[in-house]
């Protein structure tokens, strides 16, 4: 039997609340499958762990998780600490010291959810946007001088290397292949960002020549609000930058019915270091504690992590069992327009699971 190790990062807020239900959830995923199991290990680092030692994660401990074979993350940021220390202390540490450069965010309308987009179902809205995960405006390059005085500067550069670009392209033109509809769109703003942006779309141009099955158009990333809510069906596999891609992806959730339903993977395509798995939203302040949190965005991203680990009849009946619930549409959780608690919403997942499972 296959044992996977899995490492799960709480964080804050709503991360535990959310973590829990997606532990439990894996672990009876796991309880019926003879082929493998998940053996878990808790990570407690966030805002309690800066509180006690400065920092929201041990120096080494990036280096802990390289021996594990996925990683379950709930969200970075803490009401008390400013949301740029605890975002790149822990999940930008994360992903980028892991060089977990595709991060791949599904949206799709799932059975029984009405979004907000009127005449508009599944059928019309089903894509995957692919966020390059590693560089960009993300690159952490910047700094502030002349700190308090008249002149003071605040700098963020984004920096864009050929490889960098060209790796994720390559991996949304694979992505994109791999889907019925054989189709990927191409998101920057390259009327204003003369040079990075002109950049992207010139590898674009380049490679595109290697993929004739996979059709091709481009959108520059406002233009592609509109068209994500005027002209949802158009659209199918996304590919943008580390930024663009964020805010194209929290659009794209509320397109979806909620924030709270919304997926994520931020994968190591090539698989010699762990990849991660977290629902897109943060930390929640406003329903911290309340036992409200959707927990539907950490269970697809865990079955998002079951496929990934190969484990995919396993992933599909995750997947079937989530869908069961929204398709029914009695427990719902508040986002999603029910009276559900977490814990309600978790039952409902864990029964429709042995429901699938008889
Ligand atoms: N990947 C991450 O770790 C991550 C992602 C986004 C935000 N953050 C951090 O989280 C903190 C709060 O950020 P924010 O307010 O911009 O975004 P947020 O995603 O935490 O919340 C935005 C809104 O969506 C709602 N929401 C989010 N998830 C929900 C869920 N599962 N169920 C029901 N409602 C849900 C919240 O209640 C809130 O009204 C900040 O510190 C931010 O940096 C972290
Ligand atoms: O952009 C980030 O890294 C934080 C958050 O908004 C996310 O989508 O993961
Ligand atoms: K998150
Ligand atoms: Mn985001």
């Amino acid at each position: 039997m296959k044992q996977f190790k899995v490492a799960a990062v709480p964080g804050d807020g709503i991360g535990p609340e959310v973590i829990d239900a997606g532990v439990e959830v894996l672990q009876a995923v796991a309880a019926t499958e003879p082929g493998f199991a998940l053996d878990f290990e808790h990570f407690p680092w966030g805002g309690d762990y800066y509180r006690a030692h400065g920092e929201m994660m041990p120096e080494d401990g990036v280096d802990t998780l390289r021996a594990f074979d996925a990683i379950l993350f709930g969200s970075a940021g803490d009401p008390k600490i400013p949301d740029h220390v605890t975002l790149w202390g822990l999940r930008l540490k994360i992903c980028q010291t892991l060089d977990q450069y595709a991060n791949v965010r599904p949206a799709r309308l799932l059975p029984g959810i009405t979004g907000p987009l009127a005449n508009v179902g599944s059928e019309e809205l089903d894509w995957v946007i692919v966020r390059e995960n590693s560089e960009g405006e993300y690159a952490g390059a910047g700094g502030r001088v002349h700190v308090g005085l008249p002149e003071e500067v605040g700098l963020d550069v984004a920096i864009f290397t050929r490889p960098g670009v060209e790796r994720i392209q390559r991996f949304a033109f694979e992505l994109a292949r791999s889907r019925p509809r054989k189709k990927l769109t191409l998101v920057t703003k390259s009327n204003a960002q003369r040079h990075g942006m002109v950049f992207w779309d010139s590898i674009f141009e380049r490679i595109r020549g290697d993929y004739p099955d996979v059709e091709t158009d481009k959108m520059l990333v406002d233009a592609m609000t509109t068209r994500m809510v005027l002209d949802p069906k158009s659209l199918d596999t996304i590919v943008a930058t580390n930024l663009h891609a964020d805010v194209l992806s929290d659009l794209a959730a509320a397109l979806t019915g909620s924030l709270g339903i919304a997926p994520t993977g931020n994968l190591r395509p090539e698989r010699d270091m762990p990849s991660m798995f977290e629902p897109i939203h943060g930390s929640a302040f406003d329903i911290t504690g309340k036992g409200v949190a959707n927990p539907i965005g950490t269970f697809w991203s865990s079955a998002m992590l079951l496929d990934h680990l190969g484990e995919r009849a396993a992933a599909g009946r995750l997947m079937a069992a989530i869908e069961r619930v929204t398709a029914e549409g009695n427990v719902l959780p508040r986002d999603l327009g029910g009276k559900a608690t977490t814990r309600e919403v978790t039952d409902a997942v864990l029964s429709s699971l042995s429901r699938g499972n008889a």
